[in-house]
């Protein structure tokens, strides 16, 4: 609140705010607010020491230069401006820099990952890092290097992109500093500095006027006319669109917004982005000269000036772009290729590209590559150069714990007699799990369930919520999202302006709201806590039913009733020789009890109902609780082949509990026979005569 705003609410309600309490409120908020400025400029000046400290240290070459690290790692091949003077200006200023990629596909793929690794090493050296999601360009599509128009996209598959690239950028940065600790790199919160954004935040309020009068009016036609890509577009492709033609210019405006904003002084691409990156060069300068507000000006000085580079593309075997269009993509999602098959792609690199990829695709050290290389070459065959570099792949995109289970199961798949995992650079960390790698993000539901349903219902059928309960709780507490129009009730809601990705609480809404928040009509983009998404596409029943697909909640079919139906069918299956129908019975309803409780409720559970067989530990009820319930209310191959993993994993010990059991059984009666009688007693053999 606004100390004027406290000012006339004492005024209006003296009786609630008494004058003197007010003076003193408002001298205790003046208070606060000076010590949190005065913290932020001692956090300020003490950054700029430490820079200015590391600009000393490389003039006097006792500390690496970060072009130089570039350099050596094979990451320049083409520089917008002056070397040297890029050079010194990295070396004087914490500058910002960004990589911007249009949301054409549902996800990042391993060309994108070039020039977000010289980003993410900037990053890890103290520079700010942006992130750019195209929201906006992306319904133009950048025309470089093409003959043909790109097939224009529907809002829905924009939405869609756009989610499911920032949660994927979000988790993969996540990763970066994971990997950076890993590798050295402290984080020091005061300096390591990086945004995530979208280019619609700024396009979807800016007047067409200003880009006109700012950034059009004196630009010569000639010299954009003249460049290759649109000389070729228009001479041997499909022609050249104005939309297209002017797409450079939107890209430069995202610098300028960059520039002028978040101090961005250099942009990263890949190599196709070279003519982008120069006339975005031009742009800013434009923009920044037109400024009609002297007082407003951004001044022109070298510690002002803007750079570029570009990355090599990554090619294929023929020579072609790595990437979507091309249709040769490798993806950087769980679902559409697999972290074993990531791990696979780099498995088979050619032995004469191994130590350039090593260079470019990881953290390594150059003399912790060195000696990789030097494993490496006393016998090829081992492909130890190619098992490190798949290994670091994927810890930096899911994590290290994905990293060494994937290589584990590669080992156990291909290795030879005497092969041994390559355990990669030492880590003290024990390998952390990546839990969102592991989700899938989109999901379909039945229009029954979104347009006719409560909204709690919705999230548990969507996987956010553990019950309808729960869902509940969730929407009282404010603790679960929908993308939509912040601040607009749902009654009225408008939902997420063409291209953003932007969110309002759920709040307990009449069923029949939920349809504002439905883009296009059919897709609606809900979300737990911060990293829990799910991308919900609204199909007709009768989809539905064609699918033999069943979400959590849905009338009928009750997830311990379909469990239990599973634990059955794989008891009848694996033959688990269960003759006593009691104790089957139990057996199967402690499994159940396993899925369907937490936490205190487990322990309880295990005690009353489950018999010996089923006891084990606390924890790892506890894991594969988790599990289940992460993963049970899910439909599709992973959620099945996952539900069979657990499955098998209690019957496992089921089985393991029930031949110990024989075995002790078996051991006894031995025991007994072998165990020689004492001779009865003459009255004993009277008594037994008598009774016979
Ligand atoms: N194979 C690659 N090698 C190096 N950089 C790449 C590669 N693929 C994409 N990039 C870079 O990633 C950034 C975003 O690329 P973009 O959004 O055009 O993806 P793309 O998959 O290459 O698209 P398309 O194949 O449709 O042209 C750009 O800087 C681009 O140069
Ligand atoms: N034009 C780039 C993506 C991009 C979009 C916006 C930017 O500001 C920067 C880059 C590409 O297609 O690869």
């Amino acid at each position: 609140m606004s100390s004027s705003a406290i000012l006339s609410a004492a005024r209006g309600s003296p009786s609630t705010l008494c004058r003197r309490c007010l003076i003193r409120s408002l001298a205790a908020r003046r208070q606060q607010t000076r010590s949190i400025a005065t913290t932020f400029l001692e956090k300020q000046e003490e950054a700029r020491k430490i820079w200015e400290e590391k600009a000393e240290q490389i003039k006097a070459g006792k500390a690496p230069h970060i072009w130089d690290t570039f350099k050596e790692r094979g990451f320049i091949k083409d520089i917008a401006g002056t070397e040297d003077q890029i050079k010194e200006l990295m070396r004087v200023k914490r500058i910002g820099a960004y990589v911007g990629i249009d949301p054409t596909a549902p996800s990042l793929h391993v060309g994108h990952l070039l020039p977000l690794m010289a980003l993410f090493w900037m990053y890890l050296n103290g520079f700010r890092a942006v992130t750019v999601i195209g929201g906006a360009t992306v319904k133009i599509g950048d025309p470089t290097g093409r003959l043909q128009s790109r097939d224009p996209l529907s809002r829905t598959d924009i939405t869609m992109n756009i989610t499911k690239i920032h949660y994927q950028l979000k988790r993969i940065w996540t990763n970066v500093e994971q990997q950076g600790e890993r590798f050295g790199y402290k984080k020091q919160t005061r300096i390591w500095s990086r945004a995530l954004v979208n280019n619609s935040m700024w396009y979807n309020n800016l007047s067409f006027i200003e880009v006109v009068s700012r950034l059009f009016k004196g630009m010569r036609l000639g010299p954009m006319l003249s460049r290759e890509t649109v000389k070729r577009k228009m001479e041997e492709g499909d022609g050249m669109g104005l939309d297209e033609f002017v797409y450079p210019l939107m890209q430069g405006w995202d610098w300028w917004y960059l520039f002028s904003k978040q101090g961005v002084q250099m942009q990263i691409g890949g190599s196709d982005q070279y003519g982008n990156i120069v006339s975005g060069i031009d742009c800013v300068k434009r923009i920044r000269d037109s400024e009609p507000n002297p007082l407003e000006k951004m001044p022109s000085d070298f510690l002002h000036s803007i750079f570029g580079f570009t990355v090599p593309l990554l090619t294929d075997p023929s020579g072609a772009k790595f990437g979507k269009s091309a249709g040769n993509a490798i993806w950087l999602d769980q679902f559409m290729t697999s972290s074993f098959d990531l791990y696979g792609y780099f498995v088979r690199r050619p032995d004469n590209d191994v130590e350039g990829l090593l260079k470019l695709f990881t953290f390594l050290p150059l003399e912790e590559i060195s000696k990789v290389m030097e494993k490496q070459n006393e016998d090829p065959s081992k492909r130890h150069a190619q098992h490190t570099l798949a290994y670091e792949v994927v810890a930096l995109i899911y994590g290290l714990k994905e990293a060494t289970d994937v290589q584990a199961r590669h080992r156990g798949m291909y290795a030879k007699p005497g092969d041994k995992l390559v355990t990669s650079y030492p880590s003290n960390e024990p390998p952390t799990a990546n839990m969102a790698a592991n989700f899938q993000i989109d999901v379909k539901l039945p229009a029954s369930l979104i347009l006719g349903k409560s909204i709690s219902r919705i999230l548990f059928a969507a996987g956010l919520a553990d019950s309808v309960s729960d869902g509940n709780r969730l929407t009282q507490h404010q603790g679960a999202y929908i993308g939509g129009s912040p601040g607009q009730a749902a009654s009225i809601n408008k939902g997420m302006d063409y291209g953003e990705l932007t969110f309002t609480p759920i709040k307990n809404w009449f069923p029949q709201d939920t349809k504002n928040f439905l883009i296009e009509g059919k897709l609606l983009i809900l979300r737990r806590g911060k990293h829990f998404v799910r991308v919900v596409e609204m199909v007709s029943d009768e989809e539905w039913a064609a699918s033999g697909q069943m979400y959590p909640g849905e009338p009928g079919t009750g997830r311990v009733r379909l469990l239990k139906e599973a634990l059955t069918k794989a008891a009848q299956e694996q033959n688990l020789g269960l003759q006593n129908p009691v104790l089957k019975k139990k057996l199967l309803d402690g499994a159940i009890s396993l899925y369907s409780l937490k936490g205190k409720a487990i322990s309880k559970e295990l005690e009353k109902h489950i018999p010996e067989s089923l006891q084990i530990d606390n924890n790892r009820a506890k894991q594969i609780l988790d599990k289940s319930l992460r993963y049970v209310p899910e439909n599709g191959p992973r959620a099945t082949k996952v539900k069979t993993e657990i499955i098998d994993e209690v019957l496992e010990r089921a089985r393991e509990t029930l031949e110990r059991r024989e075995a002790e059984e078996a051991a006894r009666i031995q025991k007994l026979k072998d165990t020689p009688q004492p001779a009865p007693s003459i009255s004993k053999i009277r008594i037994i005569r008598h009774l016979t």
